[in-house]
């Protein structure tokens, strides 16, 4: 079988006064050394971009994270200064690439803004500068200059027994994972159960109930330490083999309750 394809949409940056459109590498080499799978990013456009079309030629889709944040008109709020820097191409790309994808049962990875993407398509809501509320830790980026200071492994999450997380990990309790966010999911859309949360009530791991198929976020970065840290090999492992079983024409469904 020819290695599977999964869809990552990408971000707009602004490069040498150019607009790209670019991922982070550790996305597509977690996805290509751990998961086994190939990657295509996936230009980010308000308009133009066919989804269906996308989703046809697929095996599964994984949503990056990004420094950006979703726009609050996409979940009714007015936008203030402290929720940019916003890319709004992004999320026109994101948002239904994710409700295609599981109306379709294609497997889905949603990581960070991912997670929040995930949460604001199916009708929740977000939280802005998390860190400034009463009992709140602070989860943003450590303000260090290299990067594996940055994504280092520094905080518990606890994953519920009997979820799909814990089925993915291999764990249930404490795990040790990296953190570098300002915003968190505030009202869970309906369709989500939160399946790991943070001492101080962080939400940082959903899954969508009734998916068709493997379809989870993380709040926290697997892919960063995909190679050399055990839950995050097994997190991407696990969407490898959900991807690979999807595009072998059938679907896995999780046995977790
Ligand atoms: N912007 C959102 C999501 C954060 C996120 O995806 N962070 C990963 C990228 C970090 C970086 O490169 O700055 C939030 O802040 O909650």
């Amino acid at each position: 079988m020819p290695m599977p394809i999964v869809a990552l949409p990408a971000d707009i940056r602004e490069i040498e006064g150019g607009v790209w459109h670019a991922s982070p590498n550790q996305y597509v080499k977690a996805a290509l050394k751990v998961a086994e799978v190939m990657t295509f990013i996936i230009p980010a456009f308000e308009e133009g971009n066919d989804i269906d079309a996308i989703l046809d030629r697929v095996d599964g889709v994984l949503i990056s994270g990004s420094a950006t944040n979703v726009h609050p008109s996409l979940y009714g709020r007015q936008a203030t200064e402290s929720d940019g820097p916003f890319d709004t191409a992004r999320d026109a790309t994101s948002l239904p690439l994710i409700r295609r994808a599981i109306d379709r049962g294609i497997p889905l990875l949603a990581i960070c803004r991912g997670i929040q993407e995930l949460n604001v398509a199916l009708g929740g809501t977000l939280a802005s500068e998390i860190q400034d509320q009463p009992g709140i830790w602070d989860h943003r980026k450590p303000p260090v200059l290299e990067r594996d200071g940055m994504y280092a492994i520094r905080q518990p999450v606890f994953v519920q027994e009997g979820s799909c997380m814990a089925q993915y990990l291999g764990l249930t309790g404490e795990v040790q994972v990296n953190s570098l966010h300002r915003q968190a999911i505030a009202e869970t859309a309906p369709r989500l159960k939160v399946e790991a949360t943070a001492a101080d009530g962080t939400i940082e791991a959903v899954s969508v109930i009734d998916a068709k198929n493997f379809a989870v976020g993380v709040q926290w970065h697997p892919e960063y330490w995909a190679e050399t840290d055990a839950p995050s090999r097994a997190l991407f492992q696990a969407f490898g083999d959900a991807v690979r079983t999807y595009a072998a024409g059938n679907t896995v469904k999780s046995v977790a309750a």
